[in-house]
Order: C-alpha cells, then structure tokens, then sequence
C-alpha cells in the first residue's frame, strides 16, 4: 500500500484516484473547490465532475488543505487543467515530501512558454527529472469509471520510478505499460487533441469515414514529425499513447476535445462550444502552441495551423480542410 495524493478532483483525477484506491492504495484527493471536497470527503462522491459513479471507494479521502494533502504522499498526481498547473502547483512548492515520486496525467502544451506539462511541473515544483513521471493512452475517464478495460503507459527517464508508479496503479482493469519516452508521451497526449478537434469538426459537418481517416492519418504523421524533431522516440507514436489514444480520443463522443470539434462543424462559436463542454478541452489552447513549436523547429504542421484558423478567425470545415490539402502536390 502506497500513500497516493491526487492533486485536482475533475473527470479524469477522480477516476484516476479510484484506480489507484481499487489497486489496494490510500488515496487522498485533493481539490481547489470546497463544494467538490466536501462531496468526495462527506458523500463519497463527485457529482460535480464524475457523476457516473454511485460511490466512490473507501479508502479515498479528500481534503482542501494543501498542506495535509501531500503531508505523507509518497506519490503525487498531478491531473488539474495545463493551462493551470503552473500557478497551481506553484502553491505546493517545499510541501511535498522530498523523495516523493510526481505524476502528471495532464494532456496540453502551456500558452506562452510552449511548455510540455514534464516541464512545467518540474519547474514549478523544483523536481528532479528522477522524480518525475507521466501517465497517457487511451483513457477516456467515463469508459474507466465504469471500471472497464483499458491500458496506459507510464513514462519516466528514471525505469524504477516508471515502474514503482505502474505498480501503484495496476489493476484487473486497468493495465499499465511503462516508457522511458517523456517527451514522445507528452506529445502524443497533446497533440492528438488538435487531430480530436478536427475530427470532431467533420463529423459535425457531418462529414463520414473517409475524411475523419484522412485527418488522423495526416494528424499522425505531423505528430510523429514534431516528435522526432522533439528528440522522441517514433515507437511511441504507433504504441497506446500515440495510436491508441487517437482511435479513442478521435472516436468518442465522450472526448471533449471531439465534442468541442463536433460542435463547432455544427456551427456553433468557440465561445458556446466552451460553454457546451463538460469539462477542459486541452486541445483548444494547445493547437496555436503547436504551430509556434513548428515553427521554431522547422516542423511543417498544416492540420494544427488550419485548426488555429477555425479557432481564431471562424473558418468553415470545408475551409479548414481545404487548407489541409494545400495546392501543391506532394509525395504521402
Ligand atoms: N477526462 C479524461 O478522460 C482524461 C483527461 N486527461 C487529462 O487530464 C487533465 C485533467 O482532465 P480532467 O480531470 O478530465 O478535467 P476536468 O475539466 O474535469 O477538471 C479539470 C481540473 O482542473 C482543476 N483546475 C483548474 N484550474 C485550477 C487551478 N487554478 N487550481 C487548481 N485546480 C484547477 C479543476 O478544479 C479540475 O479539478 C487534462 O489535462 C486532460 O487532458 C487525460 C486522460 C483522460
Ligand atoms: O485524453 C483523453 C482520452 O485518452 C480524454 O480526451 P478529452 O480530454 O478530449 O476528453
């Protein structure tokens, strides 16, 4: 049994939270909104975030204090917004035990900097890279809730560290691999929400299979392309985190990056999709950082530099597509 605290009680936190108490751990959750803590502490519930299950474990406890949080964690998970890990976690600094291990389940590249989330929670927290880890697949919080089959992959430059966190949240339902491809994993999370918005958009549109296969295809190969440049290793794209979450991610209603991009085909602005949406849609804030890191690696990314269209300027799908294919023919 491992002391495990959760930083962030939304949709995939707290599922992630009960994984790790059904593998037999003492979970401490915590959560910036008192409403959402006093749920989990005094109902055993999230219906705020995850109304989908009754109850959750026991041995789950929740608290707003930071302080008491991370007190005795000898793991800490990291699962708030990205655009709001930094000042968040910023407020942790020197609390957290010295040998703890940090996780981050966070999907996005952070405005401004064009951080990953390895690198903004590392520095906001001071951690050393042997310290670190990062959790990404095909995970789709509600599908996970429901406790029903699935796998990740846990990443970290330190095997032990990879391995300890896999260990803590292995269960019969959910299946760990590990990594030491950091920065393959955190693009693959990133970026197939840009691929997610734009698959979304099309369907929306009410467009069918042969264009959602185009934009995850050619989504892939700009990924994997960003990636390499990025010094990842190109297994990482064709494994669970890469591949895998693009098949769950790009074909799920229950994605909010796809919902996001489904309501967009159907005409909504970006202001009501945002309304609309259950939760963050990472992908929203990470597609211009996408652009400016190919930009500044020479990375051509026209699906991300067409989706930064669509979220900027309001074009149409049929336009975002047909920046997609540009005029020049090219060898695949
Ligand atoms: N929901 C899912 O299926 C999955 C989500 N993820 C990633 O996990 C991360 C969190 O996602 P969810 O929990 O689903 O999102 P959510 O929208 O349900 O919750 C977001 C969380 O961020 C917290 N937050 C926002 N601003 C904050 C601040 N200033 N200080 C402290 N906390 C703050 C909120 O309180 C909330 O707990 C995202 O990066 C997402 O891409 C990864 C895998 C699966
Ligand atoms: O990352 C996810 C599934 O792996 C969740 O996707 P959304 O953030 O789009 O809901």
């Amino acid at each position: 049994m491992t002391n495990v605290t959760v930083l962030g009680s939304g949709a995939w936190g707290t599922t992630f939270g009960q994984i790790l108490a059904d593998a037999g751990n003492a979970v401490t959750m915590w959560a910036i909104e008192p409403e959402i803590v006093a749920d989990i502490r005094d109902n055993h519930r999230n219906s705020y975030r995850l109304p989908v299950v009754e109850r959750l474990p026991e041995n789950m406890i929740a608290t707003g204090d930071r302080a008491e949080a991370v007190a005795n964690a000898e793991i800490v998970v990291v699962a708030i917004a990205a655009q709001f890990a930094r000042v968040a976690l910023e407020e942790f600094r020197g609390l957290i035990p010295r040998d703890a291990l940090v996780v981050s389940l966070m999907k996005g590249i952070e405005r401004g900097t064009g951080k990953r989330m390895d690198e903004v929670v590392r520095e906001a927290l001071d951690l050393p890279e042997n310290r670190f880890a990062a959790v990404s697949g095909p995970n789709l919080s509600k599908e996970i809730a429901r406790r029903e089959p699935s796998a990740t992959v846990v990443a970290s430059t330190n095997p032990y560290a990879a391995a300890r966190v896999a260990q803590a949240c292995s269960t019969t339902y959910f299946h760990p691999f590990t990594s030491t491809d950091v920065i393959g994993l955190e693009l693959c999370g990133s970026l197939k929400n840009v691929v997610a918005l734009a698959v979304g958009m099309a369907r929306g549109a009410g467009y069918g299979e042969n264009t959602a296969a185009m934009i995850e295809t050619r989504g892939l190969a700009e990924l994997t392309s960003l990636g390499k440049a990025c010094g990842a290793d190109p297994k990482t794209f064709s494994g669970l985190a890469g591949v895998g979450d693009l098949i769950a991610t790009c074909g799920s209603p229950l994605s909010r990056n796809y919902t996001f991009g489904a309501n967009l085909g159907k005409g909504m602005s970006v202001e009501e999709a945002t309304k609309a949406s259950d939760g963050v849609a990472e992908g929203v804030a990470t597609t211009a950082t996408v652009v400016a890191l190919g930009d500044r690696l020479g990375v051509p990314t026209p699906l991300a530099a067409a989706m930064t269209h669509v979220l900027e300027d309001g074009i149409s799908c049929a336009q975002m597509l047909s920046e997609l294919f540009g005029t020049e023919i090219t060898a695949e």
